[in-house]
C-alpha cells in the first residue's frame, strides 16, 4: 500500500489544511498548463472543505470542477451532490469556476453517463486533483460491495470515463468515474472523519477482497500514492 496519513485535531483544522494543499496544486496546475481540474466527492464530510476552499484566492476562471460521483437525480433535488457543490463550493471567489455534471437529462442513466464520459474527456487527463471519500462499508467513489458494475469499475481494463451504479447500499442509480479515470490523478486524496471511519481504513488495509471493501482498489493500485485526511 502506497499512502500518507496527515491528521487534524478536528474537522475545521482539517478543512484548512486540505484547502491549502488543494490550492496550492490547482495554482501549480494553472501554471503550468493554463488550467487545471478537480473532482470532488459528495457526502456529509466534505462540506467544510468546499466553504474553506471557496474563499481561496486562485484563478478559478482557469478550473473545472467536476464529480466523483453522482445520483442519477436532477441538480435540485436535495440529494444531489450538483447541489451540495453549487451551494458550498462555487460560492465566493470560486463563483468563477466551469462545473461539469455527471447528471444529465437524458432518457437513462446509461445516456448520461455517455454524455459525460464525452464530456470529461475534453478536460485531458489525469485529473489535477481527486478528492475521494469513503462510506463505513468500504466503497469509494460509487464503487459499492455488490454493485451492478463494480469488476468493470475497479478493473485496471476499463477506459477512463463514467459509468452507472446499483447497489443496495445506494439509494438511487448512481453515476461514477471509473477507477481508471481516477487512480493517476496529480493529487489523490482519501477525505475521511470519525474514528468509525479510521477503523474501516484499518480493516480496508488489512488482507481480503477487494470486492469486499473496493477502497482496497485505490489503496492497493493506485498509481499516485493516496493522502489520506483524517480527523476525529
Ligand atoms: O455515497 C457516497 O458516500 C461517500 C461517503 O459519504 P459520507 O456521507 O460518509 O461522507 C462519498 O464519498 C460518495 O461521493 C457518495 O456518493
Amino acid at each position: 500500500m502506497n499512502a500518507r496519513l496527515h491528521e487534524f485535531k478536528d474537522g475545521a483544522a482539517l478543512a484548512e489544511g486540505l484547502a491549502d494543499r488543494v490550492s496550492a496544486t490547482l495554482a501549480d496546475a494553472i501554471a503550468a498548463r493554463g488550467r487545471a481540474t478537480i473532482a470532488v466527492s459528495g457526502g456529509s464530510t466534505p462540506k467544510a472543505f468546499f466553504k474553506a476552499m471557496s474563499t481561496r484566492d486562485i484563478d478559478w476562471a482557469k478550473v473545472t470542477v467536476t464529480l466523483i460521483d453522482e445520483r442519477f437525480v436532477p441538480a435540485d433535488n436535495p440529494r444531489s451532490n450538483h447541489l451540495l457543490v453549487a451551494e458550498n463550493l462555487l460560492q465566493g471567489k470560486a463563483k468563477a469556476a466551469t462545473f461539469l455534471p455527471l447528471y444529465r437529462d437524458a432518457g437513462s442513466a446509461e445516456e448520461a453517463a455517455a454524455i459525460a464520459t464525452a464530456d470529461a474527456a475534453t478536460l485531458g487527463h489525469p485529473f489535477d486533483v481527486a478528492i475521494l471519500g469513503m462510506g463505513t462499508d468500504g466503497h469509494t467513489a460509487s464503487f459499492f460491495p455488490g454493485g451492478s458494475k463494480l469488476a468493470e469499475a475497479i478493473s485496471p481494463e476499463t477506459p477512463r470515463g463514467v459509468i452507472t451504479m446499483e447497489a443496495e447500499g445506494a439509494g438511487e442509480t448512481r453515476l461514477t468515474f471509473t477507477f481508471t479515470s481516477l487512480q493517476d490523478a496529480r493529487l489523490l486524496v482519501l477525505h475521511i472523519e470519525g474514528q468509525g471511519k479510521k477503523d474501516v481504513l484499518a480493516a480496508a488495509e488489512s488482507d481480503g477482497p477487494e470486492t469486499d471493501m473496493p477502497i482496497r482498489a485505490v489503496l492497493r493500485r493506485a498509481a499516485t500514492p493516496v493522502d489520506i485526511y483524517w480527523a476525529p
